[in-house]
């Protein structure tokens, strides 16, 4: 990744205090999107580490995924699926590939769905989020792709804080980790 893009992403990541109630500080990565030359620079850098393996189709999860993933997928040249999370109420329509994720960062274990109509045999699936904590909703991505008969060849993120073996395991490649953000 150009070092220029690696400062960028650091100094414009806040962390943000909820307010009263919370117990933590969420992420702010709002300031990504904002600065044109990192929005630009986000897709080519996330794919890189991929463009040997040849990805058909990227797939990213709702709601920041679908942000990204069409920036990744622009910089590869294939089409983008969306993953949704239909526990927010909108159900795609037309038939669906489910998939339920182990507990995720948040102890929530997420519903996934994707159309079949877009994910099929032959597909080698890209999986782009903008960070992976326990990698919990990416196994329920790898999951549906491999109902599908799809083959999912790994998961291009900003942020990885999984644990070393996780990251090996699914293929993870990420342009940070939380120790590079700012505390
Ligand atoms: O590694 P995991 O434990 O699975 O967590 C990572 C996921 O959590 C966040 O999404 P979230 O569900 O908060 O949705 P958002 O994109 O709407 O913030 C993030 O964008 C990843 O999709």
């Amino acid at each position: 990744m150009p070092a220029e893009l690696s400062k960028r992403l650091v100094e414009l990541f806040r962390w943000v205090d909820p307010g009263p109630g919370s117990s933590h500080l969420v992420s702010d990565t709002s300031g990504w999107w904002r600065d044109p030359a990192t929005l630009a620079a986000l897709g080519p850098a996330l794919v890189a580490p991929f463009r040997a393996v040849r990805p058909t189709v990227v797939v990213s999860p709702a709601v920041t995924g679908f942000l990204l993933g069409p920036l990744a997928a622009t910089a590869l040249g294939v089409g983008f699926v969306a993953a949704h999370k239909p526990g927010d109420g909108r159900l795609p329509a037309g038939p669906l590939t489910w998939a339920q994720s182990p507990p995720d960062f948040r102890g929530r274990r997420v519903d996934l769905a994707v159309r079949d109509r877009h994910l099929g045999p032959g597909d080698r699936v890209l999986v782009v989020d903008d960070w992976v904590d326990t990698a919990a909703q990416v196994r329920a991505v790898y999951q549906i792709c491999t109902t599908r008969g799809a083959e999912p060849v790994g998961t291009a993120a900003v942020v990885d804080g999984c644990p070393p073996t996780v990251t090996k395991e699914l293929r993870i490649a990420a342009l940070l980790t939380p120790a590079d953000l700012p505390a």
